[in-house]
C-alpha cells in the first residue's frame, strides 16, 4: 500500500485494539486523489476506527497511518483534510453562517461562506441558529464544515444518515464534483444504494479485516446471476437443494434466493409450492453481493 503513489492517505499493516478487543488486524487501506472510496461493513466492523486512525484521533498499535505522507496528528496535514463525523455537536446559539465562517478561519484557502452554504444546500438557512435545525439540516451544516476549507481529502462518516432522499442526492452530487476536481473521498455508509451510485471503489470490512476491495461493478459481478424474492412455506434447505441455487436467506417473512439459473429455479419453486406469493426476480445488487461476502449464520450458501 505504501508504494501506491496516488494514495493520499494510507493504513499499512495496521492492528488496533480497543479495550481488550482486537478491532483491526493487519489492515491495508489506501485512499487515492480523485476517487470516492466507500468503506462498508456491518455494525462494529471497524469503519469508524479506520476513520479515527486516518484523522489522528487514534494511533495504531502496530503498522502505520499516513496522511499526505506524514503522521495524521501533524497540524501541517490536518489542514488539508475535511471531516464529517457521525456525531459532532453544534453550538445552539450560533447561526449556521457564523459556524461556517468560524471553521473557514482555520484554513489557508477557504471557500467564500456563501459558496459553502450553497454547496451544502444551506443557502436559505445561513441566519438560523444551529439549535433550531432539524437532524437532516444539522448534518448538512456538518458537511459544510467539512468542505469549507477546500480539502484535498474529505472523510465522510455516514454523511446522509438522517437526511431525506432529496438532500442525500444533492450531497452526492457535490461529493462527486469534488472527487472529479481531484479530492480524495472516504465515505462510510450503511446505504448500499448510496455506495453503489457514488463510489469508484468499495472496500468491505468484516470483523476488522478487508473481505473485498474493488469497483462496485466487480463486486456485484462476484455474485452474478439473479435474485428471487418470495413468500413460501418451503424450508430453506429444500429451496437450497433446487437447481441453480447458490444461497438462500430468510429476510423477514420472505426468502431471498441467489440463483445462477433463474428460469429453472423458478419452475422448481412453483412446482414445489404452487401457493408461493410476492414473487419477484431481479439482478444481484451490491447489497446482495455484500450479503454473500459477509456470510451471516442464518444463510445457507453453496
Ligand atoms: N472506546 C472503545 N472501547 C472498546 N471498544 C470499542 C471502543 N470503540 C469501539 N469499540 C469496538 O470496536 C469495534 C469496532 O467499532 P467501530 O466503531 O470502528 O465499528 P463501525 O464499523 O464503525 O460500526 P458502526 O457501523 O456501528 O458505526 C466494535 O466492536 C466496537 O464495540
Amino acid at each position: 500500500m505504501t508504494d501506491d503513489l496516488s494514495a493520499i492517505a494510507t493504513l499499512t499493516a495496521v492492528t488496533k485494539r480497543l479495550g481488550s478487543k482486537p478491532v483491526l488486524e493487519g489492515l491495508d487501506l489506501a485512499i487515492r486523489a480523485g476517487e470516492v472510496t466507500a468503506l462498508l461493513g456491518p455494525n462494529g466492523a471497524g469503519k469508524t476506527t479506520c476513520v479515527g486512525l486516518l484523522t489522528g484521533r487514534l494511533a495504531p498499535d502496530a503498522g502505520t497511518a499516513r496522511l499526505f505522507g506524514l503522521d495524521p496528528r501533524r497540524p501541517a496535514v490536518r489542514g488539508r483534510m475535511g471531516v464529517m463525523l457521525q456525531t459532532a455537536g453544534l453550538p445552539d446559539v450560533m447561526t449556521v453562517a457564523e459556524m461556517v465562517a468560524l471553521q473557514s478561519g482555520y484554513y489557508f484557502h477557504p471557500r467564500p461562506v456563501a459558496k459553502t452554504l450553497a454547496l451544502a444546500g444551506l443557502a436559505d438557512l445561513g441566519e438560523r441558529r444551529c439549535g433550531t435545525l432539524s437532524g437532516g439540516q444539522a448534518r448538512r451544516v456538518q458537511y459544510a464544515l467539512a468542505i469549507c476549507g477546500r480539502p484535498d481529502l474529505l472523510i465522510l462518516d455516514e454523511p446522509t444518515a438522517a437526511m431525506d432522499r432529496g438532500s442525500a442526492r444533492a450531497l452526492w452530487a457535490t461529493v462527486r464534483e469534488a472527487a472529479d476536481a481531484g479530492t480524495g473521498v472516504l465515505l462510510t455508509s450503511h446505504d448500499l444504494a448510496e455506495a453503489d451510485s457514488l463510489a469508484d471503489r468499495v472496500v468491505v470490512l468484516d470483523r476488522g479485516r478487508i473481505v473485498a476491495d474493488d469497483t462496485p461493478g466487480a463486486i456485484r459481478a462476484q455474485v452474478g446471476g439473479s435474485v428471487i424474492r418470495c413468500r413460501t412455506r418451503l424450508a430453506l434447505a429444500v429451496v437450497h437443494a433446487m437447481p441453480g441455487v447458490r444461497e438462500v436467506e430468510a429476510e423477514g417473512a420472505e426468502l431471498r434466493i441467489v440463483t445462477r439459473d433463474a428460469p429453472t429455479t423458478l419452475c422448481r419453486l412453483l412446482d414445489a409450492d404452487p401457493a408461493v406469493t410476492d414473487l419477484r426476480v431481479g439482478d444481484a445488487t451490491l447489497e446482495d453481493a455484500i450479503a454473500a461476502l459477509l456470510a451471516p449464520p442464518h444463510r445457507i450458501a453453496a
